[in-house]
This record gives structure tokens, sequence and C-alpha cells, in this order.
């Protein structure tokens, strides 16, 4: 079948609503979405997300985002990362990097709060959240924007299990373990800034790149052309395509990360994107990454392995490497560690 060149709309209500014989249909259906989506994309649009959040809420989010952003540098200087475990916080334009290249954009993020670390007080990921005061509205409007990227995430989670025929109705064995691994689920909420990208800049707005955990739910501002999504094509020379995911009003653009890649067997794909901004707006984004829990091992689950070799059979041949089951956590802060250039002024 020919791949077409926007991502799908895939409505994710039947996974949030009542469980009904009906609604059981409709989350096959969707289930069913899924599974293309992420063998083909690994990406899609999630539409049918109103219960959970409003427009309201998605433009106040953004809103707080964008004001944050605008307030003078020295106030944005003392969330600096570096002044605290070297990943919460606030970073200026350059200190991400992608590549060993500065992305253009500037960026505050919060992570799960962990325990701070006996042994290394400035052990990366573990300590507090440095939360802007100005606005004020910030602190409150985002860590409701937390809660509910969760139940998204579960509703996600579920999906996905249906998508492998996993029993999620019973008490299977697999589906168990999923929940497992999701029973204090780590996240990431990240807001980014994005000046137009000056016309000499080194690297770009945010480097080619694939995410690391479940998956990541973006909610971006209207600003067209600016997220790219690497589309794989085996027959053509350079491997694939780079094709724009332009927002789509009322649903976010989810992809999925390298942990759902281990738990499917390769099945389903973490996929590179990009962020080119060079209009001369100031584009604003939120991306939210629902996450394993810090702890959770994960590993290729048997319904992948068996689906993978009913799909391709050649694939299970015994000349490919066996996943190896992943330590969420380990995996996750050696990335971490490579995402940052602290040396910079200021
Ligand atoms: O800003 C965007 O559209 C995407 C950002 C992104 O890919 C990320 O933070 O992982
Ligand atoms: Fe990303």
């Amino acid at each position: 079948m020919p791949t077409a060149l926007t991502l799908p709309i895939i409505d994710i209500s039947p996974f949030l609503g009542e469980r009904t014989p009906a609604s059981l249909l409709a989350r096959q259906a969707t289930a069913a979405q899924v599974h293309d989506a992420c063998t083909r994309y690994g990406f899609f649009y999630l539409s049918g997300i109103e219960s959970v959040v409003s427009q309201e809420e998605m433009d106040e989010a953004l809103s707080v985002a964008r004001e944050f952003f605008g307030r003078p540098e020295e106030e944005k200087a003392l969330l600096r990362i570096k002044k605290g475990d070297g990943a919460r916080g606030w970073q200026k334009i350059g200190e991400n990097v992608t590549q060993y290249k500065a992305d253009w954009h500037e960026g505050w993020d919060a992570y799960k709060p962990l325990p701070p670390s006996e042994e290394d007080a400035t052990k990366l990921l573990h300590g507090p959240n440095q939360w802007p005061t100005h606005p004020s509205s910030f602190r409150p409007v985002l860590e409701r924007w937390v809660e509910k990227m969760h139940v998204l995430g579960y509703a996600l989670t579920e999906a996905t299990a249906l998508a492998l025929g996993i029993d999620v109705e019973g008490d299977s064995d697999e589906w168990r373990k999923m929940r497992a691994w999701v029973r204090d689920p780590f996240w990431v909420l990240r807001t980014i800034g994005y000046p137009p990208l000056p016309e000499d800049a080194e690297g770009i707005s945010c480097g080619a790149h694939k995410d690391y955990g479940y998956y990541t739910l973006l909610h971006a501002d209207s600003t067209l052309g600016a997220l790219q999504v690497f589309l794989r094509d085996s027959s053509s020379e350079a491997g694939g395509t780079w094709i724009n995911a332009d927002p789509v009003p009322g649903a976010f653009v989810v992809n999925i990360g390298e942990m759902v890649e281990v738990l499917s067997a390769g099945l389903y794909k973490a996929t590179l994107h990009r962020v080119i901004h060079k209009a001369p707006s100031y584009r604003v984004s939120i991306p939210f990454f629902f996450e394993p829990s810090y702890d959770a091992l994960i590993e290729p689950l048997p319904s992948a392995l068996r689906l993978r070799s009913q799909l391709s059979p050649s694939s299970s041949s015994t000349t490919e490497a066996p996943i190896k089951p992943v330590h969420y956590g380990t995996f996750l802060a050696s990335k971490v560690a490579g995402n940052f250039a602290l040396e910079a002024e200021g």
C-alpha cells in the first residue's frame, strides 16, 4: 500500500469513555489504526481528547509558556539547569545539542520528581523541578497538564497492548506486565520556544532525533512547516523523505519512543523527527513524554514477537540479533547526559 504524505488521525475516545460491548468494538478499531500507524510512521495525530483536555486548556498552556519565554533573560537565568540537577529548569538558546550541533531554541523542562541521591547531591535527574514564578499561573496550569497527559498516556498504553494482540479485557500475564511497567510512570514536560532560525545558524531549530520512552504528546502553536517527520522508504536512495507534521486543531501529534520499539520487538518504530522554524514568528511547543517507570526493565513481549514473525517470517530468522531488555532509567540518563552543552556563557 502506498504511504500517504500526511499522518493518520486516530480517535482515542473509545479508550477514555464507558466500557460497553459496543465500545469494545470501537477500541479494537482504534487499536488496529494504532498498529498501522506505529508500523508505518511511528507517528499519528491523536483526536477525541476533548473529554480530557479542552481547547481553552490547550490555549492556556501555550500562553503561560509563551509568557515565561518573554520574561527577562536574567529572570529565566535564575532557573538554569546547571543550578539544579543538570536537566530540570531553563536552557538558553544553544544549550540543547543534537548530534554535537547546538539547537536554535530555548526550553524549560520538568521531570517527574525523583528523591535526591544520597551519594551525589547533583546526580542527573534527581532533585526538585525549578518552576518559574512568573507568570504565576505557569505552575498550576502545567501541573494540571501533567495530570491530564497521564490519562492519555494510560489510554495509549492500553491501545498499544490491544494493537499487539494482547488480551486487555481479562487478566493476561502480558497485560499485567505492561501495567507493571507503567505502575509509577516517569514523565518529562518540556516547554520550548523557537525564535526564527537564522540563515547562518550551525544547527537547526531542533536536530533530528528519536524520543526515548513510550509516547510523546505534542501540543504546538499554529505555526506551519516547522515539525518534520522522516518517512522511511527503503526504495528511495536517501532511505526516506521528510514530511511536515503541521498542527491539527484539537489534536496532538503523538509519536512513540524507543521503549515502545523494544516492547513491540521492533514492529513499531521510533521515528526520526526535527524542527526547522524559519518563519518570522516565535514558535511555542509543549511536548509531554509519558514514560515507563524509572526502574522498569522493558523487553519484547511474546505477543509482539509472535506478530512480528507472522508479519515478516524472515525477520525472525536466527541472523537477526534479538532485542535485549533495557532498564529505562539507565537508558534515559545516558541520553539526557548527552543533551546539553553547559559551557555556554552566563
Ligand atoms: O517542538 C517540536 O515540535 C518537537 C520537539 C521534540 O521533538 C522534542 O522535544 O523531543
Ligand atoms: Fe522529539
